[in-house]
């Protein structure tokens, strides 16, 4: 039997791959940056060619360093940024532009319009989700009335749609299959989460024809299989999910209050609801978490734009940190923050505000505040609006916290995630694996083709490496909160230029 299940993670910022044993062991990884595109203020792309080619570079690659053939790979579970969308031409595969990344804020104003006439409930009701540039749906739109031709090809069945997951999989396939998992479709506001069928009604709203969308799958189950010609024999896909999602499979939170949050470019706290779609009076998103077989799981999630994005800004923009690493120990140089918060607001917010046009600030600076204040403003930032996903999640669900499950590449902050426990006054449990994305990609895979059997099975190889206890006196922290919270409603008022 082939020994290990690879997992293909196409991130925001970098493709990676990782070889996983029956353990849930890593045992090969290869990780590639790519490029970002701002082409405008508040726009975001990448190249879809780029993602493909960085994505398959990085599985041979995986494979190579462990002299792994394909005979050694019983399937491969992929995992994605969500959202971001890429649409192609059938006849040549080639993208007709570039991918709109899900922080891309441009089709805001488009947004407003189908607010001003009356739509959020309508959208909420058969989504589970509120208007916002962030979901696929306007973005498409966007290519069809933006990119010439590409309305008449689109109407004449030419031009096909599909998220990152049916992007790798079109051509992990040589563009036999056009497809997506359940957990993808969710997310570009299309799809009905009830019907569980893309909604004739949006599409017609929308005009956008239904020959675009690939077909919708279970997360776990033969999609298809690989080209001989990219691993040297076919490989069954086996699993697709939203890396959120699949990292919720990975924490192995399968049972209706079982909670995560992934600390990737943005932070995605997920709160596990079993077979019921729970709806939202706090500005959190219902979303399908999985299909395994013909059972669906739903979650409850508030998701933040940026998160580990704000240190990749203090090392790439702002210069102040060489690498994201250094952040823990010089935001610990300095005992707070001197009253600076940071709002890192960069693409608007999301949960709960839904602000498009809200941006980035500082407050608080005075004479004395240095570098170090605000490279640790910043940290706290991103456990500053954790805490406040948490606060609309325990209102909506009643959600009572016993400790916060962790991953994701931020994660590995000490500082933050003790800074993250004292905000939130309960532990912060960060396991053995926090690469939970990927290998929930390959739990879904692997119990597709049998290498595991059961959930259970699953179950058993989650570990818990570190526990950060709170120790934050309860003053301290609602001073910090009420600043935080005058901090973000400043930085709304403002109101980025158009
Ligand atoms: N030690 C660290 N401290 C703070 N942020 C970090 C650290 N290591 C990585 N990051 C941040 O985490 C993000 C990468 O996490 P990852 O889970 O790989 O994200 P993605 O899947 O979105 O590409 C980057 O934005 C990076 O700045
Ligand atoms: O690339 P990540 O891990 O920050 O995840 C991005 C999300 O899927 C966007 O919804």
């Amino acid at each position: 039997m082939s020994r290990y299940i690879m997992a293909l993670d196409q991130g925001t910022t970098s493709s990676r791959c990782i070889l996983f044993d029956r353990e849930g062991k890593m045992v090969s990884l290869a990780q590639k940056e790519y490029t970002q595109h701002f082409p405008r203020a508040g726009w975001v792309e990448h190249d879809a060619m780029e993602i493909w080619s960085t994505q398959i570079g990085v599985a041979q690659e995986a494979m190579y360093k462990i002299g792994a053939t394909h005979r050694d790979v019983a399937a491969i579970g992929i995992t994605n940024q969500r959202e971001t969308t890429v649409v192609w031409d059938r006849r040549t595969g080639e993208p007709v532009y570039n991918a709109i990344v899900w922080q891309c804020r441009r089709t805001a104003p488009f947004c407003d319009e189908l607010k001003a006439q009356g739509l959020e409930g309508w959208f909420r009701a058969k989504t589970g989700l509120p208007i916002d540039a962030y979901f696929s749906a306007t973005k498409v739109r966007w290519i069809l009335d933006t990119v010439p031709g590409a309305r008449q090809k689109a109407d004449a069945g030419q031009l096909a749609f599909g998220t990152v997951d049916s992007w790798l999989i079109y051509n992990l396939t040589k563009g036999r299959c056009h497809l997506t998992d359940l957990s993808n479709a969710s997310r570009t506001m299309l799809f009905n989460i009830h019907t569980l069928d893309w909604d004739d009604e949006i599409l017609e709203k929308l005009q956008i024809p239904r020959s675009m969308l690939p077909r919708v799958c279970p997360s776990s189950g033969v999609f298809g299989f690989t080209d001989p010609s990219i691993f040297g024999g076919e490989i069954p896909i086996a699993g697709a999910a939203g890396d959120q999602q699949a990292a919720l499979f990975g924490q192995t939170c399968f049972a209706a209050g079982e909670a995560k949050n992934t600390y990737g470019t943005g932070c995605f706290l997920l709160l596990c609801t079993g077979e019921k779609p729970v709806s939202s009076s706090q500005g959190l998103i219902t979303t399908i978490a999985w299909g395994l077989g013909d059972r669906v799981t739903y979650a409850l999630e508030g998701s933040i734009f940026v998160g580990g994005a704000a240190v990749q800004w203090l090392r790439d923009e702002m210069k102040l940190v060489e690498s994201a690493e250094d952040s823990e120990y010089m935001a610990q140089k300095v005992p707070d923050t001197g009253g600076v918060y940071v709002v890192p607001a960069f693409t608007g917010l999301g949960a709960p505000h839904w602000d498009p046009y809200a941006r980035g600030a500082v407050f608080g600076l005075t004479r004395g505040s240095s570098k170090y204040h605000f490279i640790r403003a910043t940290l706290e930032s991103i456990a500053y609006q954790v805490t406040d996903v948490l606060g609309a999640m325990k209102a909506d669900a009643g959600l009572e916290l016993q400790a916060l499950r962790v991953d994701g590449g931020a994660c590995a902050n000490d500082f933050l995630m003790q800074f993250q426990s004292d905000i939130i006054g309960a532990p912060v449990h960060r396991p053995a694996c926090i690469e939970t994305t990927a290998l929930g990609a390959a739990y879904l895979a692997g119990l597709a083709v049998g290498y595991w059997k059961s959930q259970e099975e699953i179950r058993g190889n989650w570990q818990l490496a570190r526990i950060f206890e709170p120790g934050m006196d309860e003053a301290g922290r609602a001073r910090r909160l009420e600043g935080w919270s005058r901090a973000v409603a400043a930085a709304r008022a403002f109101r980025g230029e158009e």
